[in-house]
């Protein structure tokens, strides 16, 4: 099949290119990469074609039978209706969220939702879309407990890294981190300066108008930002709305399991976590639990509530660059043997976002 690249060049399009090479996809496709900016230039050497072509030439990308996007959500509003409305029926395999909620689009995530995908594929449905990071992180942690029917409702608090915002992002946490060190750098090689002079220089520093703050809106360096994304009028922020939303027509749940909490941007480079509190319908044995988790899926590390573990195993340090999605703190609560409490941890860029597109790919050609 001949698969059109789209935002090939860009953050999440670098991490998809390094897990579709390691991964052995481009023996499976002919690969055509396009550009918004580059066009003409030399293409990768995964390519079929010498040059990039236009990814804003409709007709260019209707010769394609899949067309893989991680160039955004403008350039789906954009190009996606006009391609359609050209008679294109190929498949469109879409990182952004424009097209997720619409009701012919599949969100993919087949280690949880492959029957859902099949049958889509099967019946007719041509545009497959990533799911929202953090979601996608969710059910790839906890989604055995939502396919074994024993989930009644979650609440997630999320401690979200900056690359959810993008390269810029993660560059401006960084050099916010720098700023504040530079500013105390003599009194921390002082093992005798007082530490309540030091938090009174960062303090200002992190309030004073130069403080890198552009791309996020507010400082994060050495604090976090409890609102992600846009303001809805029911007082969740859309990243809080897709959680439900999402998670359900992941699912394709018969019953709309409620999923609620808030979503919080915390100085992680590109790991978001979660702390989930899950009400189960039965009050089921936790050894039970665990082994639903554990045999989920191939990338769940099921961490031993303990603290040594958990402090080596269940942190953003050790699942960055891993597709491994460690979960831990596994326990009844004080609430009762059916609230069960849970910690995960996964890297947003990978499962987050490209990797169930890769996948969605494999399974689109494995259906030819
Ligand atoms: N960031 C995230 O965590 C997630 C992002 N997404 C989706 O993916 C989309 C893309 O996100 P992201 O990868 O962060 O976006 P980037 O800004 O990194 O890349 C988007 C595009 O910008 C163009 N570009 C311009 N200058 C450069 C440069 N110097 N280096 C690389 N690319 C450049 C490229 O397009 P061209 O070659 O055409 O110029 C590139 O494809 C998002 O809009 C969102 O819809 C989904 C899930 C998570
Ligand atoms: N909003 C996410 C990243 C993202 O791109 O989400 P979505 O694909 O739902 O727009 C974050 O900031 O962490």
């Amino acid at each position: 099949m001949r698969v059109g690249l789209v935002g090939w060049r860009g953050m999440v399009g670098s991490v998809l290119m390094d897990r579709m090479r390691e991964s052995g996809d481009f023996k499976r496709i002919e690969a055509v990469f396009f550009t918004t900016s580059q066009a003409g230039q030399a293409a990768p050497s995964d390519s079929a074609e010498p040059n990039l072509l236009d990814a804003n030439d409709v007709a260019a990308l209707a010769t394609m039978d899949v067309i893989l996007t991680c160039q955004g959500g403008d350039y789906t509003s954009a190009i996606h209706p006009k391609l359609r409305a050209s008679g294109w029926t190929g498949y469109w395999i879409d990182a952004a969220s424009s097209l997720r909620m619409n009701d012919d689009s599949i969100i993919v995530l087949d280690p949880v939702n492959l029957s859902v995908i099949k049958d889509g594929i099967a019946n007719g449905t041509r545009d497959l879309i990533g799911g929202n990071c953090t979601v996608s992180l969710m059910l790839m942690a906890v989604g055995g407990l939502f396919n074994a029917g024993m989930v009644d409702w979650v609440s997630a608090q999320t401690y979200q890294a900056a690359s959810g915002g993008g390269a810029r992002h993660m560059r401006e946490l960084l050099t916010g981190m720098g700023y504040l060190r530079s500013v105390v750098a003599e009194e921390l090689d002082n093992p005798a300066s007082a530490i309540l002079d030091i938090d009174r220089k960062v303090a200002e520093t992190q309030r004073s108008a130069d403080f890198p703050a552009d791309m996020f809106g507010a400082p994060l360096a050495g604090s976090l930002i409890p609102y992600i994304d846009s303001q809805l009028d029911n007082g969740q922020s859309r990243e809080e709305w897709k959680a439900q939303a999402e998670c359900n027509k992941i699912l394709r749940t018969a019953s709309m399991i409620p999923v609620d909490g808030t979503c919080v941007r915390v100085g992680a480079l590109r790991c978001h976590s979660q702390a989930l509190l899950i009400k189960l319908n039965a009050d089921v044995p936790m050894d039970e639990i665990n082994q639903i988790l554990a045999d989920s899926n191939p990338w769940v590390d099921v961490v031993p509530n303990d603290k040594e573990t958990t402090m080596q195993r269940l942190t953003p340090v050790r699942a960055t660059g891993t597709l491994d999605i460690p979960v831990g703190r596994l326990r009844k609560t004080n609430m009762g043997g059916e609230y069960l409490n849970a910690f995960t941890v996964g890297d947003q860029l990978l499962w987050g976002a490209a990797e169930p597109l890769r996948r969605a790919l494999n399974i689109v050609l494995d259906a030819q």
